[in-house]
């Protein structure tokens, strides 16, 4: 708007705002009174000057309705032109000076009611579990008289549809309780209050026993903060406790859907038999994934990570999966490729899959075979290809083999456009045999982490030892240190020979002998070796 457009509106503002005030002037009794005093005082030959006062008074109301108007004009230009944080911080500042003129020490505070009930009938408010449950962390036990506790349904934060729950004990205030948080330097109070439900009484609800509610409390100055950063950050913390509260879930494909179920799989990384340094480096590139949401943000990459976990059977792959699931209380999506038949499946079920959580493709290698995938890519990128947009999805029209599911679809999800579609999500891909993997998979950028998981080496041992029986030190640890050096065992073959008894001195005796067994097979497998590789020399140096 130009300065003339200004001028407009600042005229009509005016002339709107004298014939207000001259319309409600007998509703001012102070204006009313201070202009018959004058009058009268004018009457009374209160000197020549009357005339000057009534000029002077009328121009003090034409100068503070100026002043209005341009108050008016510059809020509605700061709206339109000051960004958000410096408007943000503006009215900071007016609230706390007003604050501080008004209040004469005392400062306006503001309340935010979180009721148990909603108004409507039984259904429970979310929202209070979670501040009940947030709150919980907050309280002193030791600073409150009188405290209950309190059953708590934890509810699975990524269960759609039902399900997934189960009960937590918490600590709660009694009503009247009152517990402080500070925040970003910011005090906020939290008071649990009981009401009287009179609302519903004598209404055959049912509903009549009191009110629950928590109020949160805090100075005016600070509501930004409140409502845009505390309460947010109150509800995340909520979600994260339930998320770490819950029991986990391992989900599986069934046709285009996901089915899940319970997973107790108590391995961690403590549990966890492997190189050390190996395991902090796994542990380290989660926690700095985790805590990278802006970041990734901030380059304009999706929020996941995969990893490709790799090595012989039985060397703790599986188990290294459930341990990361565990530790950041992820559940764990299970997919069969087998079970798959069209991409348009496996883009249905991996949009189906919740942020926070774990992909796993469990022997990548069986999926698809290098040659026959690119066969099979092949078809599926023939312009004339039209069965991924049919759900139940016709037969293809060039012979393919049973699976019309393509690594390039696969690959589509894991970096393409579509992996876009969910946030915070971990792929773990597992294989035996590394080698035989299309060089597509490997190359940097779709497999961030490469995990070799290798036989048992010492330190992996002594993991092992402390889960079976608690011991650091044994007599025979000594000559199974040895005997670990010189041959290839698994963790599984070993945690198997540790499983045979509870006897700390019956299960090390056990494992040396089978090291010792295999100590000797290998020697007898080389000497096998080397006699062949003589016979085959002789016979061509005969030959010749
Ligand atoms: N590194 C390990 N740490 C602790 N336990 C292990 C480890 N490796 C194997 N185990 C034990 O052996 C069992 C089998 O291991 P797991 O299934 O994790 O191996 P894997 O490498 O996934 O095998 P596969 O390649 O055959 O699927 C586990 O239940 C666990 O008891």
């Amino acid at each position: 708007m130009g300065p003339r457009g200004q001028h407009n509106v600042r005229k009509q503002y005016l002339s709107r705002e004298r014939r207000h005030q001259a319309r409600t002037s007998s509703r001012q009794p102070w204006i009313t009174c201070r202009w018959w005093r004058h009058r009268r005082w004018a009457a009374a030959g209160g000197g020549g000057g009357g005339g000057k006062v009534v000029d002077a008074y009328k121009k003090a109301l034409a100068t503070a309705a100026s002043a209005a108007a341009y108050a008016v004009l510059a809020r509605s230009m700061a709206r339109e032109l000051l960004p958000d944080e410096l408007r943000a911080a503006a009215r900071w500042g007016a609230a706390f000076v007003r604050a501080r003129l008004l209040g004469l020490g005392e400062r306006e505070r503001h309340v935010l009611v979180i009721r148990r009930q909603k108004d409507t009938g039984y259904n429970e408010n979310h929202l209070f579990e979670a501040a009940r449950a947030y709150v919980a962390t907050r309280i002193d036990p030791r600073a409150m008289r009188r405290l209950c506790l309190a059953r708590s349904r934890v509810k699975d934060p990524d269960a759609s549809g039902g399900g997934g729950s189960s009960w937590n004990t918490i600590l709660c205030m009694e009503p009247g309780g009152v517990t402080t948080d500070v925040f970003d330097g910011v005090e906020f109070k939290w008071t649990s209050v009981e009401t009287e439900n009179e609302g519903k009484k004598g209404k055959g609800s049912g509903n009549s026993g009191p009110l629950e509610s928590l109020e949160l409390s805090f100075d005016a100055e600070h509501a930004d903060v409140a409502l845009d950063r505390y309460v947010p950050f109150v509800m995340a913390t909520a979600e994260d406790m339930m998320r770490r509260d819950r029991a986990l879930r391992i989900f599986m494909n069934e046709g285009r859907s996901w089915h899940g179920i319970t997973h107790h799989h108590p391995a961690t990384f403590d549990t966890l038999a492997m190189d050390p340094a190996r395991k902090h480096s796994i542990i380290a590139d989660l926690d700095r994934f985790l805590k990278r949401r802006e970041y990734y943000r901030r380059i304009g990459k999706a929020w996941k990570r995969g990893y490709l976990l790799y090595g012989p059977p039985g060397t703790g792959k599986s188990s290294l999966v459930a341990a990361m699931a565990n530790h950041p209380r992820f559940n764990i999506y299970d997919l069969d490729l087998s079970e798959v038949r069209l991409n348009s499946f496996l883009q249905r079920l991996l949009i189906a899959m919740p942020n926070k959580s774990i992909l796993l493709i469990e022997d990548i290698d069986c999926c698809f075979d290098a040659a026959a995938s690119r066969e099979t890519a092949d078809v599926l990128e023939d312009p004339d290809y039209t069965s991924d947009s049919d759900d139940e999805g016709p037969a293809p029209r060039t012979a393919l083999p049973n699976k019309g599911i393509t690594l390039s679809g696969l690959l589509n999800f894991i970096d393409g456009l579509w992996s876009t579609c969910g946030e915070e999500r971990i792929i773990v891909f597992t294989t035996n045999y590394k080698d035989r993997l299309d060089t597509a998979l490997l190359r940097p950028g779709r497999m961030d982490m490469h995990v070799y998981m290798g036989y048992c080496c010492w330190e992996a041992f002594k993991t092992l030892a402390w889960n079976y029986f608690l011991v650091n030190d044994h007599p025979l640890f000594g000559e199974i240190q040895e005997l670990l050096s010189q041959v290839e065992v698994t963790p599984a073959e070993v945690s198997e020979m540790l499983l045979r008894s509870e006897d700390i001195d019956f299960a090390p005796r056990v494992l040396a002998e089978f090291l010792q067994d295999k100590k000797q097979r290998k020697r007898k497998e080389a000497e096998r070796a080397r006699r062949e590789t003589e016979d085959k020399k002789n016979v061509a140096e005969e030959s010749v």
